[in-house]
């Protein structure tokens, strides 16, 4: 078994995957890209590029035609479909633009649903600063159906967060916010990765969310055409010269 270093939270190895038909589609062409723990990365690039087909893969959601994807040391490949549905719930958030709220449950029942599938108990002191710091504190009793689409992406998010797993891909965690709710969704998610050392991927075309990572992908065609790493400084400077931008500080202050 080949050695996997304890730093990485999701490799992917010369991933490929093509959607059939007579004019078969090459989604992801041989890509390989590696996550480190800890970090957050933005994916971005034009529409059609593959950035969904990468965080489907990357996720477990998708398999891909050929090459391995890891999540810490489990080769996805190996695993049957009720193990991948286990790791899923145990080690992955995910927060999706079809937000996947249960229409039946109340605000706080969809927070514990992952939690309850994978027979965890969260720290009620966390959930209740994921649901504080999302702004969902009044809302907790309501339907999905009683919320705006902002409201319900925050549910999404909390849902994520609460078991603290080990990486959270995102497909535009932003694309249904205000500017208000997304830096403090963004902050959320920064937190993650520096107080609790959780992996972010997310997908996005917005510039303001790519700003909060340390590292942005850019797809096009299938591949990996630019990999740009981005220090601490680099990333606040960027977000106090983004218009009508709050930075990390000023949201946890206010
Ligand atoms: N289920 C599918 N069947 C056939 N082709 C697909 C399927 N899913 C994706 N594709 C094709 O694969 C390519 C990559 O799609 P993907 O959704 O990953 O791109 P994307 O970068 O996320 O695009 P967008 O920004 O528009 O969401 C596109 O050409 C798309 O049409």
């Amino acid at each position: 078994m080949p050695l996997i270093p304890d730093g990485i939270a999701v490799a992917l190895e010369r991933v490929r995957r093509t959607y059939g038909g007579d004019r078969p589609v090459v989604a992801l062409d041989d890509v390989s890209a590696v996550f480190p723990r800890g970090t957050a990365t933005a994916v971005m690039g034009p529409s059609g590029s593959g950035k969904s087909t990468l965080l489907h893969c990357a996720a477990g959601l998708d398999r891909p035609d050929s090459g391995r994807v890891r999540i810490g040391a489990t080769d996805l490949s190996s695993l049957s479909e009720k193990k991948l549905t286990e790791l899923r719930r145990a080690r992955v958030g995910f927060v999706f633009q079809a937000f996947n709220l249960v229409g039946a449950l109340n605000v706080e029942q969809n927070i514990l649903l992952p939690s309850r599938l994978a027979g965890l108990r969260p720290d009620p002191a966390w959930v209740e600063e994921v649901v504080r710091r999302v702004g969902l504190g009044d809302r907790l009793r309501h339907r999905p159906a009683q919320l705006s689409g902002g409201q319900q992406q925050r549910v999404a998010i909390a849902r994520a967060l609460v078991t603290r797993p080990e990486v959270i891909f995102c497909d535009e965690p932003t694309g249904a916010l205000d500017t208000r709710s997304a830096a403090a969704v963004l902050d959320l998610l920064r937190s993650a990765v520096d107080a609790y050392g959780q992996t972010v991927v997310m997908v996005t075309h917005d510039p303001v969310a790519a700003s909060y990572a340390d590292r942005v992908l850019i797809l096009a065609d299938g591949r990996i055409v630019r990999d740009m790493e981005r220090s601490g400084a680099e990333r606040i400077a960027e977000q106090l010269a983004l218009p009508g931008h709050r930075t990390p500080a000023a949201t946890r202050e206010g």
